[in-house]
Order: C-alpha cells, then sequence, then structure tokens
C-alpha cells in the first residue's frame, strides 16, 4: 500500500499539533504515515514516499526558520517530477507575511518539480476545536482524492 510521509519544522509545538491531526485524518481513511521532524531525516528520504506533506513556522519577517534550513536546502539535490507534495504551518497574522515559510517552501518544491496542492493550510498558532477537523480533511483529502485539491 502507498504510505505517505508528513514532516514538519515546530518550535513551540503548533506545527506539530497540526502535522498531528494530518496524520490523524490519513489513519482515519485507511492509508499509512510516517510522521517526522525535518531535523530527523535528509530530504532524500521524501522520494520513499507516495507523496508528503511539509508543515513549517514562520520566523523573522515571514522566513524559513534556522532548523528548517537544511531540508530545504537539501531539496536542491532532488528532482521531485512526479511527486505529490502540500504544503502547511502555523503562523501569527500579526505579522506581515502571515506563514510566509508556507509559501516559499512550496515554490521551493514547484521549482524542484514536485505537484504542489495549490491549497495550502495555514493555522494561526495551534488548530482551535473548529479548526481540528480542517486539519485532519486536509489529509483525508491529500490521500484519497489527490485529483481535487491538486
Ligand atoms: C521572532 C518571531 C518572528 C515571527 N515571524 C512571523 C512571520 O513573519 N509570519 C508569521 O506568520 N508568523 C511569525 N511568527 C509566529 C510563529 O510562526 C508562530 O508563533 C507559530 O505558531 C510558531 O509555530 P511552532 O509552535 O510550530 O513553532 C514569528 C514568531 C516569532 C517569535
Amino acid at each position: 500500500m502507498a504510505k505517505w510521509l508528513v514532516a514538519y519544522a515546530s518550535m513551540t509545538g503548533n506545527t506539530e499539533e497540526i502535522a498531528e491531526l494530518i496524520v490523524e485524518g490519513i489513519t482515519a481513511s485507511g492509508h499509512e504515515a510516517d510522521l517526522k521532524s525535518v531535523t530527523d531525516f535528509n530530504a532524500a528520504e521524501v522520494l520513499n514516499y507516495e507523496g508528503f506533506m511539509i508543515g513549517v513556522y514562520t520566523w523573522g519577517d515571514g522566513e524559513l526558520p534556522d532548523e528548517f534550513l537544511d531540508f530545504y536546502e537539501e531539496l536542491d539535490e532532488l528532482d521531485l517530477h512526479g511527486k505529490r507534495a502540500a504544503v502547511f504551518g502555523s503562523g501569527d497574522t500579526s505579522y506581515e507575511q502571515f506563514c510566509g515559510a508556507v509559501d516559499l517552501t512550496a515554490e521551493k518544491l514547484k521549482e524542484r518539480g514536485a505537484e504542489v496542492s495549490p491549497e495550502m493550510l495555514k493555522i494561526e498558532y495551534s488548530p482551535l476545536e473548529q479548526e481540528k477537523e480542517s486539519c485532519r480533511d486536509f489529509g483525508r483529502r491529500f490521500v484519497t482524492a489527490g485529483a481535487e485539491i491538486s
């Protein structure tokens, strides 16, 4: 069976919580997903999966967090044609570039040839009770109805 990857960078746990909810959605739809921190693996591992979802919080003024930079740079070595991907993250709307790191990551994945879902999940801080289902749904739809969101 196809296996999916949900990988994230999270400093205070918000993006990690979103990633966990996405995995819940994937497994609830009968699929298998690995949940990993980007600090624990090399970007080339994404090639072992049917598709992957990357979560990242935003730092500075719409910037990538430091612990995400190795992963981001490793992507430059990869040919991601034929791979499906989606991006999500947590941010704070009081900053000018809300979830700017999510946009930067989507651009990089497209540059490397991945088929990136135009739907991105951007959550303020940690998901509110009513947003939790949207997180699960984001995962569920990515693995079950690719055509709908790509
Ligand atoms: C110094 C600093 C800079 C930040 N810059 C941004 C930003 O430019 N855009 C944004 O959306 N959020 C920004 N944030 C908010 C974080 O992305 C937000 O708190 C997020 O929930 C952290 O996610 P995490 O719990 O997964 O680490 C910033 C936070 C800090 C402390």
